[in-house]
């Protein structure tokens, strides 16, 4: 049976990796339309890089008929450059299946499935306000304020460490060590990847210097996870530590020290950058989607009586907040290539065979562009997911698949639903306006790297005028101080 080989993948771009899409809005990405306006890609398509296979799965059915009902793909490609050397292959989203993998799952599963989140509603609430004084104060640098919100968010949950700054080396750390590794996941980026047999050589050796930027980053990497457990564990010794996923695990006392680590870290690697993406991507619809904008505050203000602030409790009064939630997945999906996945044997699938080792993409990106999915698909629109018939709901796949679905789905929709209902309940989002106060175009680019989001972008974030934003906020950061 042949392997299957297909190039109309080339007119699929990964968002991410694309330097011509300054600016575009997201139609363009999958280049140049038929005169229909609809594209047709083949489901699954194959490619040859140095050796390596690599399937992408274009379509929703492919996706899930073989990543999330077969085991075997459970498994994740070991690259030699970010995994082996850099030691990426440690975090639970980049390891291997192994028995430390599942261990480090066993140990995060019952701190972020669903039934355990009503512990957190309060340090979110928490957060949520302060973040909500800081757009008043500053709206201009709402960037920062959601980027500060998450990550002292999973600080919290992962650590119980409080930080005030996106500057504290806690938050500035990571994001560094993030921006690196995206770097060098590029596939440009590592010609060790392609030549595994470069990593013998020693790191003093003329030309080796992916070694030395390896080992370098590797140590850093093993300082951020340990640094934070260290604090934890001499503050419970002390007495004073508070209560978190770390804190928890150590009392305990039936884990070892390496999977309570690298689970912590995992999470607070895997967890802030993602969740920032979809408030970013929130912020951007908003601004250039006034009607959903007027729905969804309706919605909160029902609910709210416009004289309070919403609540995670109102999550099941919101529906329509939760299609607006649904279409942030959707309309610029976080990961838009997923993780790769990796079948542990081989395969057939629709007549084709899929060797063992592949790299196997779910291209989520095409998932959500297709138009036997989603009518329309580059509107935000979230009624498309409404009663009685509802669009294929993208929580199924932008969290990913099978034994690899992401574990901090909702914490994630946690933190996205308290901060939104948020926004929507204190401010009006809006066009740009220059200095006459005329109106402008939001301009706007999609970041590259493997998370997709709008890179920085102006809006205009200002109080609603119908609520006392300001006193409604200061009083409820006090009753909760
Ligand atoms: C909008 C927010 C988020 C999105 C879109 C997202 C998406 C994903 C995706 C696509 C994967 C790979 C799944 C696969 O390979 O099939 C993943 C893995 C992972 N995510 Fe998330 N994630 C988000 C937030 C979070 C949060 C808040 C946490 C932690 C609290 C988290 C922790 C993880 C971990 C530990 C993995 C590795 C799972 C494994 O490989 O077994 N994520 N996530």
């Amino acid at each position: 049976m042949p392997i299957l080989v297909d190039f109309r993948c080339l007119l699929v771009q990964n968002p991410s990796s694309s330097s011509e899409m300054q600016g575009r809005s997201p139609r363009n990405l999958l280049g140049s339309s038929t005169p229909t306006g609809k594209k047709k890609l083949g489901d699954i398509i194959h490619l040859d890089a140095f050796g390596t296979h690599i399937i992408v799965l274009n379509s929703y059915k492919a996706a899930r008929e073989l990543l999330d009902l077969r085991l075997a793909y459970a498994d994740r490609p070991v690259r030699v450059m970010d995994c082996e050397l850099m030691g990426m292959g440690r975090t639970a989203f980049l390891s291997p299946y192994n028995d430390t993998w599942k261990s480090c799952r066993k140990l995060m599963h019952p701190n972020l499935r669903k039934t355990a989140m009503r512990q957190y509603h309060t340090l979110l609430e928490r957060n949520v306000r302060t973040c909500m004084v800081q757009l008043l104060e500053a709206p201009e640098g709402f960037f920062d304020h959601l980027q500060l919100f998450t990550g002292k968010s999973l600080l919290m949950f992962t650590y119980g460490i409080e930080v005030n700054s996106i500057h504290d080396e806690f938050i500035a750390t990571v994001e560094d060590l993030i921006d690196r590794a995206i770097r060098v996941a590029h596939p440009s980026a590592a010609i060790v990847n392609a030549i595994p047999i470069l990593k013998h050589i020693p790191s003093w050796f003329p030309g080796a210097g992916f070694k030395r930027t390896a080992g370098a980053f590797r140590a850093e990497l093993d300082d951020a996870v340990q640094r934070p457990f260290d604090r934890v564990k001499a503050e419970l010794a002390a007495g004073t530590a508070v209560p978190s996923f770390t804190s928890s695990c150590l009392q305990d006392g039936s884990y070892n020290d390496y999977d309570m680590i690298w689970s912590a870290g995992s999470m607070y690697f895997a967890g802030s950058d993602t969740t920032l993406a979809s408030l970013k991507t929130f912020i951007l619809a908003m601004a250039l989607y006034p009607d959903v904008q007027k729905r969804a505050q309706t919605e909160v203000d029902k609910v709210t009586k416009a004289n309070a602030l919403p609540t995670l409790e109102d999550r099941d009064s919101t529906p329509y907040i939760a299609c607006l939630l649904k279409e942030l997945q959707r309309w610029i999906p976080v990961t838009p290539m997923n993780l790769p996945h990796r079948p542990m044997e081989p395969d057939y699938y629709n007549g084709y065979f899929i060797p063992e080792g592949s790299v196997v993409l779910p291209n989520v990106w095409a998932i959500t562009r297709d138009e036997a999915n989603y009518k329309d698909p580059e509107r935000f629109w979230p009624e498309r997911f409404e009663l009685p018939e509802p669009e294929l709901d993208p929580y199924e796949y932008a969290f990913g698949f099978g034994r690899r679905r992401c574990p901090g789905i909702h914490f994630s929709d946690a933190m996205t639903y308290a901060t939104v209902v948020s926004i929507l309940a204190t401010f009006d989002i809006s066009k740009p306006r220059d200095e006459n106060g005329e109106e402008l175009d939001v301009e706007y680019s999609l970041s590259t790297g493997i998370f997709c989001c709008p890179d920085p972008f102006k809006c205009t974030i200002r109080p609603r005028p119908n609520v006392n934003v300001a006193q409604l906020l200061r009083s409820s950061v006090d009753e909760q101080a």
